[in-house]
């Protein structure tokens, strides 16, 4: 092609609706002529194609006034646009929007007379819009600096007679085209869009898209070697980014690949469109008025060499799925050639059809306005098998929407349409038919309209992401809950980046409000928006149809961070949809054994991961080195821990001579006590730690079956208030410095420690106990700092040195690191299988 080709650039309704847009159309223009021979194609302004249609409407109704009303809102946009770009001509502009709008009145009176707006009259109605914008940016481009000219769409695009659906007439066009375009190189023709004429000069339109497929027909007819669409996006993206907020632009598509999306529903490209573009090899840019530096998305001949190009994810919605069966034997019916040639005959548009291999049914998709039509047609294609009883009555599905993945040669990659089904099965979409076109460059299924948002996120995710999304329900949003929103906002990226996982918070709930998006909830700020939620009493409250949410979403997490009893229900729920449980919260494990057993078989019956690793010591692998003990064939044959955090700190404190109320205090200021401090306090807080471990050996047991002498007498009382127990505790001061002055006296440590010791089990004598003990220097807990916690495991492999686990016991921080950790074990499984 001559280097000296033209280059179609289209600007659409909203790139010219206001003055700041025209503006950056004129210097895009201007740059661009100077480059070399352009031709500009552009639409009307704004809104004005719906307000011409409006004005018709309301002439037809005799309302003229009102119509006319409607055409000054047209001119008074037209001309508020060109003078802010020219101040100075205004009034010469003006004048000239009125002397172009002025045959329009005329019309809008004689419909108004007659009564009646014939599709003629109706096209003539809507090319006032193009021929104004048209007219406007060419005298603006010209006082810029750019010489144009506006050239009249209706003497150059020739189309028959048939109004409101004019098919152009390809030769003819051309020829015309070619006549004039030996006069656009000195001045940049500007031509109104969508507009034609027939040969005998009557106005037609082109329907939808139409100044896209002006632009083609222009640059085939001109033999140009470019159509730049310049729109408000960056291009083509790989889904409707208001669904997927992960959808990216695509930088290169083949001509086939635009086609085929033209035709699954994506609403930037028209078949009318690309076919006069792919039979002359012309390439199609679509690129953003706003960000001219960006590439866009390139479509031609060629296409991305990349194997690993994006996959590109439509949606044709508003569609209905009609079944239709015999009950006779196929081959004497041709079911599917007699259904098809009915719905031609009936006009009505088939987007998707699928036969069964032996031809006993077929299944078609329908636009939903033509249902009625279809029906009608199908019933009256078979009514003589109706009759015979020989055909299953006419079974419709609606609404439903036609999910296309489209990307060049995706046949020849392995397991696409496993994979494709799979992303769908795993979130409970269900496909209701299903098509792979001969041509392998796309895959399509039908799925409710409800399913809509969901199936096109996940479908993006599974082919387009090369992170792994997983989506989490935030139970609490105190101590731990908090630092595990702190940790996201840090990590998120990071994880992201370098892991792989995307971690989304689409849903964090406190003990009365709850906040839940899809779609994902911005992290910053997010405890303050859940503030803001009107609250809600906690006992009429279910969080059961949220997780009904997560549950389509990808790796659904509920994670609870709160200290709230009666979850387990929430649990099974949750284990019953699919949804994986990551629980910092005791309770549910310290259920009665049965109860206990019956929760976690729910998780197994259901596939799904219940990691609980924080609810012993915090983040120190505790409960996973216990497990790889026990799988590994090992016996474990003692196991003696200090499990409290908050009680080894008010020991340490109360060594260094702090009372025991302002030690309560500050364990309780640091985070690494219970809600209800008394919970650690009396010891019931470690039963339920030495009980999960306990029944990590198998061993039944139930939280009636510890012996658990206190630290400070104080079981959670609903008539006291923690403030007033915390008050009260002054009186014991003296008693515990006291007892602690004992201990140094003697050698010894003041700790609170669990002892689990299977060998007793049948013998009477508990096998777990906790309480206070008073250890001798070099016991394994007497050089323990702060909040430290230590698990001992003596076993029979570890027999002469128990394996020991040490550290940080409590605290917000290291617990939600825990927290996260295990949810990342959640999605690395999933990843790896
Ligand atoms: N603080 C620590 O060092 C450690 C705490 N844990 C466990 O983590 C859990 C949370 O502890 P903290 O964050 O310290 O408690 P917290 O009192 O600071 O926060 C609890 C949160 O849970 C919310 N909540 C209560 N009931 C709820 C319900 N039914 N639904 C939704 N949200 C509800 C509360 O509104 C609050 O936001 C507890 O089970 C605790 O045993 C585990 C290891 C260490
Ligand atoms: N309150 C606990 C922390 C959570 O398990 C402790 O003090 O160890």
């Amino acid at each position: 092609m001559s280097s000296t080709a033209f280059q179609v650039m289209k600007f659409g309704g909203s790139s010219v609706g206001s003055p700041r847009r025209l503006r950056q159309v004129v210097e895009l223009i201007g740059r661009h002529a100077k480059q070399g021979p352009l031709a500009v194609v552009v639409s009307a302004m704004g809104d004005t194609t719906d307000w011409l249609l409006e004005a018709a409407a309301l002439a037809t109704a005799g309302e003229l006034d009102t119509a006319l009303t409607v055409v000054a809102r047209i001119a008074h946009l037209a001309k508020t646009n060109a003078a802010a770009l020219l101040p100075e001509q205004s009034a010469a502009l003006a004048a000239r929007v009125d002397t172009l709008l002025a045959p329009l009145q005329q019309l809008l009176q004689g419909i108004s007379l007659t009564r009646e707006c014939s599709p003629p009259s109706k096209e003539r109605v809507l090319s006032f819009g193009e021929r104004v914008s048209a007219t406007l940016l060419a005298e603006l481009l010209t006082a810029a600096g750019t010489p144009a000219t506006f050239q009249d769409a209706t003497k150059l695009l020739v189309t028959d007679d048939r109004f409101g659906a004019a098919r152009v007439d390809v030769a003819r066009t051309r020829e015309r085209l070619q006549a004039a375009v030996g006069g656009w190189r000195a001045s940049v023709p500007v031509i109104p869009g969508f507009i034609a004429a027939t040969a005998d000069g009557r106005v037609t339109t082109l329907g939808r898209n139409g100044s896209d497929y002006t632009a083609a027909l222009v640059a085939q007819g001109i033999d140009a070697k470019e159509v730049t669409v310049w729109t408000d996006v960056l291009g083509l993206h790989t889904a409707d980014p208001d669904i997927v907020s992960d959808a990216y632009p695509v930088a290169h598509l083949t001509h086939a690949e635009g086609l085929e999306l033209a035709a699954v529903g994506v609403r930037m490209l028209h078949p009318r469109t690309m076919i006069p573009l792919i039979e002359s090899g012309i390439s199609l840019r679509i690129r953003n008025t706003m960000h001219p530096d960006h590439p866009g998305t390139l479509i031609d001949a060629i296409g991305s060499r990349d194997g690993q190009r994006p996959t590109c994810i439509a949606t044709r919605e508003d569609l209905a799925l009609l079944g239709i069966e015999v009950r006779k034997l196929a081959d004497q019916f041709q079911l599917g050639e007699r259904v098809l040639a009915a719905l031609r005959e009936a006009q009505v548009t088939v987007w998707l059809s699928t036969q069964s291999a032996n031809g006993q049914s077929i299944a078609v998709v329908v636009p939903r306005p033509d249902v009625a039509r279809a029906q009608a047609s199908l019933e009256r294609e078979l009514s003589q098998e109706q009759t015979r009883n020989e055909v299953e009555p006419l079974a419709i599905r609606q609404p439903v929407t036609l999910l296309t993945l489209v990307a060049e040669a995706m046949g020849h990659g392995v397991n696409v349409a496993g994979r494709f089904f799979s992303a769908l099965g795993a979130v409970g979409v269900n496909v209701r038919a299903s098509a792979q076109g001969a041509s392998s460059r796309s895959i399509s299924c039908v799925v409710d309209a409800a399913d809509t948002a969901i199936a096109v996120r996940t479908t993006h995710a599974a082919f387009n992401l090369a992170h792994q999304q997983v989506s989490l329900f935030l139970l609490g949003r105190g101590t731990v809950g908090g630092q595990v929103l702190a940790q996201l906002r840090s990590q998120q990226a990071l994880l992201k980046e370098k892991h792989g996982i995307a971690l989304r918070v689409v849903g964090l709930a406190d003990s009365r409000r709850a906040l839940f998006d899809p779609a994902g909830l911005p992290l910053d700020g997010l405890e303050e928006r859940l503030a803001r939620v009107e609250p809600v009493d906690p006992e009429k409250r279910t969080l059961v149809p949220l997780l009904d949410e997560l549950r389509r979403l990808p790796v659904p997490i509920l994670v609870d961070c709160t200290a709230a009893s009666g979850l387990e229900s929430l649990y099974t729920a949750a284990f019953q949809r699919g949804i994986h449980v990551v629980g910092a919260n005791k309770k549910p494990l310290a259920l009665p054994w049965n109860d206990r057993e019956a929760l976690l078989g729910e998780a197994r019956r259901h596939h799904v991961a219940y990691h609980y690793e924080t609810t012993v010591a915090s983040s120190l692998p505790v409960i996973d080195t216990l497990a790889n003990l026990v799988r590994t064939g090992d016996t474990v044959r003692l196991i003696t821990a200090s499990l409290s955090g908050s009680l080894g700190f008010i020991c340490n404190e109360l060594a260094a001579g702090v009372p025991l109320s302002a030690a309560v205090h500050a364990a309780r200021e640091r985070g690494y006590t219970e809600p209800d401090p008394r919970e650690d306090l009396s010891g019931t807080d470690v039963a339920r730690k030495a009980l999960i471990l306990a029944r990590e050996l198998g061993l039944p047991l139930s939280l009636s079956d510890v012996a658990l002498e206190p630290f400070v007498p104080a079981e959670p009382r609903p008539d006291t208030s923690v403030e007033s127990f915390l008050q009260g505790l002054k009186a014991l001061d003296a008693a515990y410095a006291e007892r602690v002055a004992r201990c140094r006296q003697s050698g010894t440590v003041l700790r609170y420690l669990a002892r689990i010791d299977p060998s007793k089990v049948g013998t009477g004598t508990p096998v777990i106990r906790v309480g206070p003990v008073p250890v001798e220097v070099g016991h394994a807990a007497a050089d323990l700092r702060g909040s430290e916690s230590f698990v001992s495991f003596t076993t029979t492999r570890h027999s002469d040195y128990p394996l020991t686990v040490r550290g940080a016991g409590a605290g917000g921080a290291v617990t939600a690191s825990g927290v996260l950790a295990d949810i990342l074990r959640i999605s690395q499984t999933l990843r790896g299988r």
